[in-house]
């Protein structure tokens, strides 16, 4: 069953940032928006949040329009920057969270109760959070995120800034959400390996358009085998190496980039002979040789034509 359902949403500022996207969201799934800085993200995300209107196109999250109000009780939303008010304890961050969601006396001090439960948070309740550690105050915005019980919960770069170790507990902390309480899950990262930790399933978005979609694992199946990667002497001669494998049935999955050519293929050891005798004849020697068995940065690469990092890098 879909919690949510996008249709063809596009938005303009100077330009189209979001150009047709559309997906569904199955409950209690997690759904990761990846994409290089810039790609449109945030902007789909606030779309789906009701936060940002589209120029076209409409968003229903448990069957409701985000064009109506009463969706919103429906809709947890974590921004990039923190909601946390570094002058409050976590207790007084949450409630006043809650009351500005309308929750009273009672029912508030249950929720909070819970949530500081949820998130590991009870012992540090009543200390100020300008003393939280960067994972801590992520922890607390995604309780805050959560006090009004929202079904779908949207996070907009969940452990931009925090350090492998804050980021792995954040990481098990949403899984964690996702298991016990059935919460649909919509993130956007730019961190690959968390795209591959915890997305059920993935859209890449690259300049406003979807790229591709899939699970992690289907994506990467999609490259069926293993990575060769040729380094050559320069652009010049990757690109003439590309020319000499036409005639091979490799040929389609291999790309130029920069002094590299990249060669998807089923099987690198019965492959990798015939290819360098093709590259040989054509006086393209490589240098050196290397083999990966395929990763998220190979499935970007097969369909925007450039490594992940390096267009990142480019930003
Ligand atoms: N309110 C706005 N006014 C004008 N331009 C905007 C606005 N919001 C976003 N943009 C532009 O839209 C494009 C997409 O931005 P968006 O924030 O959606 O990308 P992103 O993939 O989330 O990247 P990031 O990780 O940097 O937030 C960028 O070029 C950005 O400058």
């Amino acid at each position: 069953m879909n919690a949510i359902e996008v249709q063809k949403i596009s938005k303009s500022y100077k330009e189209k940032v979001v150009d047709e996207i559309e997906f569904t969201v199955e409950r209690g799934s997690i759904f990761g928006l990846l994409g290089p800085n810039g790609a449109g993200k945030s902007t789909t995300v606030r779309i789906m949040s009701s936060l940002a209107k589209a120029d076209e196109g409409d968003v229903y999250v448990e069957g409701l329009s985000i064009k109506e109000k009463a969706v919103r009780n429906q809709i947890g939303y974590v921004a990039q920057k923190t909601a946390v008010n570094l002058a409050f304890t976590a207790r007084e961050n949450l409630m006043l969270q809650g009351r500005l969601y309308g929750l009273k006396s009672g029912a508030l001090r249950e929720r909070v109760n819970y949530l500081l439960n949820q998130f590991d948070l009870e012992k540090s309740a009543n200390k100020l959070a300008a003393k939280f550690s960067g994972g801590m105050q992520r922890k607390l915005d995604l309780a805050m995120g959560l006090i009004h019980g929202p079904s779908v919960l949207f996070l907009d770069e969940p452990t931009t800034g925090l350090d492998p170790e804050a980021r792995a507990s954040l990481w098990k902390q949403i899984i964690k959400l996702k298991n016990d309480s059935n919460l649909t899950v919509v993130l956007t990262t730019h961190y690959l390996e968390e795209a591959d930790a915890l997305a059920d399933q993935l859209l890449i978005i690259d300049n406003g358009k979807a790229v591709v979609q899939g699970s992690p694992q289907q994506l990467k199946k999609q490259l069926q085998g293993e990575a060769l990667e040729f380094q050559l002497a320069n652009e010049e001669e990757t690109v003439k190496a590309k020319a000499a494998l036409t005639n091979m049935e490799v040929a389609k999955r291999s790309i130029v980039n920069g002094a590299v050519l990249h060669v998807s293929v089923h099987n690198a050891s019965s492959q990798l002979s015939d290819i360098l005798t093709v590259l040989e004849t054509a006086g393209c020697s490589p240098r050196g040789i290397a083999l990966s068995k395929p990763t998220l940065d190979d499935v970007y690469l097969l369909h925007t034509g450039k490594h992940y990092h390096e267009k990142e890098a480019i930003r």
